[in-house]
C-alpha cells in the first residue's frame, strides 16, 4: 500500500504565518466520470507541498500519477475538490537578502487564473506561429502599462537571458525546437510572474539538446531567482534542475526531499526503482559488503573484478550505453541482481563472476521493504 500523506511536508493551517513561497495544502482534484457507471477519477489526493521562495520543486512521477493535474490546479485551470493553495510574498526588507521571511499571504485558490501572477510553460511551447519572437514574448506585457519602447526593452532583456540575442524579429517557424522553447521560457518570464509552472518543458527535444537546455534552464531560473514548479517523469531532469523533488505515485506525494537525500535514502522499493535502482535485495540477503537490511542497488554497485568479494553466476547479459549489464544470481542471496561487467564482451549464461561492491551505488531501504 502506498502512503497517503506527504512525509516531511508540514501542512500549513489557514491564518498561520507562512514562509515566503508557494504552499499547497491538502489539495484534492477529481475529474468527473467519463460516462454513467464510471467512478470519478481522483487524480490528486490530499497532496501537500511547499516551494520556498526562489527555489525549484520538481514533481517527479510516472505517467498518470497526477503531476500535470496538480500543476494545472495551481494555475487555476482545474478546480479543487478540497484543499487550499497559498502564496506568501517575501517580506520587503528581506526579499533581497534571503527571501525566506514571510510577507503578506494570498490564497491563490480563491483567485481567477489571470490574477494568480503565474507564468506557464508547456512541452510544446504553445507559441503563436503568426507572430514574431518579439510578438510572442511581448504578448503578456500589453497589460503591464509599459509603452512600446518599454515592451521592446523588456523583450531584448529576456532574449539575452535565454541566450537568443538579436532574434526579436525572427518568425517562430524559422526557429529550431530548442530555440522555440527558449522563446516560450522568455514569454513565461516576461511579466515577472511570482511563480513559474513548467510542465515537461523539454520533453519534445532530443536527448543531447535536452541536456544542454537543462543546464541553461537551471542557470536562468537561479539568476532570475524564480520560484518554480517543474513537472517531469524523468528523474535525471528532476535531479538536475530542482532544489527539492516531490516523488508522486497514484495521486499522492510519496517522498519529498533534496535530490541527494532522495537518491541516497529512497523511501521505499517503489521510489528506489523509479529513480533508477535496478535491483532490490530483502533483509537477510547475506551478501558480504552490503548493509544487512533490505538494499537497493544500481548496476554500478556490483562490478566484475577478480579482486572482488562477492561471487555469482550470469543468467543473461546485455550491452548498455555505459557498460555490459549482466543479470547475476549471487551466491547465497535471494533473487537475481543487475551487475555491470567492465569488459565489452558479453559473458555467456553460466559464467562465474567475481564482483566488487561499490557502496556509492547502494541505498539502504527502510526495514519493512521486501517483507510480505
Ligand atoms: N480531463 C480529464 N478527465 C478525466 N480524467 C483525467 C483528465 N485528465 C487527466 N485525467 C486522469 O487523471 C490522472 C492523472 O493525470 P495527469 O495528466 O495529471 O497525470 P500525469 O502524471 O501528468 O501524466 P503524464 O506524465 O502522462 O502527463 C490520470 O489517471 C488521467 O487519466
Amino acid at each position: 500500500m502506498r502512503r497517503k500523506d506527504s512525509p516531511g511536508v508540514p501542512s500549513p493551517g489557514a491564518g498561520r504565518d507562512r514562509p515566503a513561497g508557494l504552499a499547497i495544502d491538502e489539495v484534492t482534484v477529481r475529474y468527473p466520470r467519463a460516462k454513467r457507471g464510471d467512478a470519478p477519477v481522483t487524480a490528486v489526493d490530499r497532496v501537500s507541498a511547499q516551494v520556498p521562495w526562489g527555489t525549484v520543486l520538481a514533481l517527479l512521477g510516472p505517467s498518470g500519477c497526477g503531476k500535470s493535474t496538480l500543476l494545472r490546479a495551481v494555475a487555476g485551470l482545474e478546480p479543487l475538490a478540497a484543499g487550499h493553495i497559498y502564496w506568501t510574498e517575501p517580506a520587503a526588507a528581506s526579499a533581497g537578502a534571503t527571501g525566506t521571511a514571510g510577507g503578506g499571504t494570498v490564497e491563490l485558490s480563491r483567485l481567477p487564473v489571470h490574477k494568480r501572477g503565474i507564468g506557464l510553460m508547456f512541452q510544446d511551447g504553445m507559441l503563436f506561429p503568426h507572430r514574431t519572437v518579439a510578438g510572442n514574448i511581448g504578448y503578456g506585457l500589453a497589460r503591464s502599462g509599459r509603452d512600446r519602447a518599454g515592451i521592446r526593452r523588456r523583450v531584448d532583456e529576456l532574449l539575452d537571458v535565454v541566450g537568443l540575442p538579436g532574434m526579436a524579429d525572427r518568425r517562430i517557424g524559422s526557429l529550431s525546437g530548442g530555440q522555440q522553447q527558449r522563446v516560450a521560457l522568455a514569454r513565461a518570464l516576461a511579466p515577472s510572474p511570482r511563480l513559474l509552472l513548467l510542465d515537461e518543458p523539454l520533453a519534445a527535444l532530443d536527448a543531447a539538446l535536452r541536456s544542454r537546455l537543462l543546464v541553461d534552464l537551471r542557470e536562468i531560473l537561479q539568476r532570475e531567482r524564480a520560484t518554480a514548479l517543474f513537472v517531469t517523469h524523468d528523474q535525471g531532469e528532476a535531479f538536475a534542475i530542482a532544489d527539492s523533488v516531490a516523488v508522486m505515485c497514484s495521486g499522492h506525494i510519496v517522498q519529498t526531499g533534496a535530490p541527494q537525500a532522495i537518491w541516497t535514502h529512497p523511501a521505499d522499493e517503489w521510489v528506489a526503482r523509479f529513480i533508477g535502482y535496478t535491483s532490490v535485495l530483502p533483509a537477510g540477503h547475506g551478501v558480504a559488503g552490503l548493509p544487512d537490511g533490505p538494499v537497493a542497488l544500481r548496476p554500478a554497485a556490483l562490478s566484475a573484478d577478480p579482486a572482488g568479494t562477492v561471487t555469482g553466476t550470469v543468467l543473461s547479459a546485455r550491452p548498455s550505453p555505459d557498460a555490459v549489464r549482466a543479470t547475476v544470481e549471487l551466491a547465497g542471496s535471494s533473487g537475481p541482481v543487475t551487475a555491470q561487467a567492465l569488459s565489452r564482451d558479453l559473458p555467456p549464461r553460466g559464467t562465474h563472476l567475481t564482483l566488487r561492491v561499490d557502496s556509492s551505488g547502494v541505498a539502504a531501504l527502510p526495514p519493512a521493504t521486501g517483507e510480505g
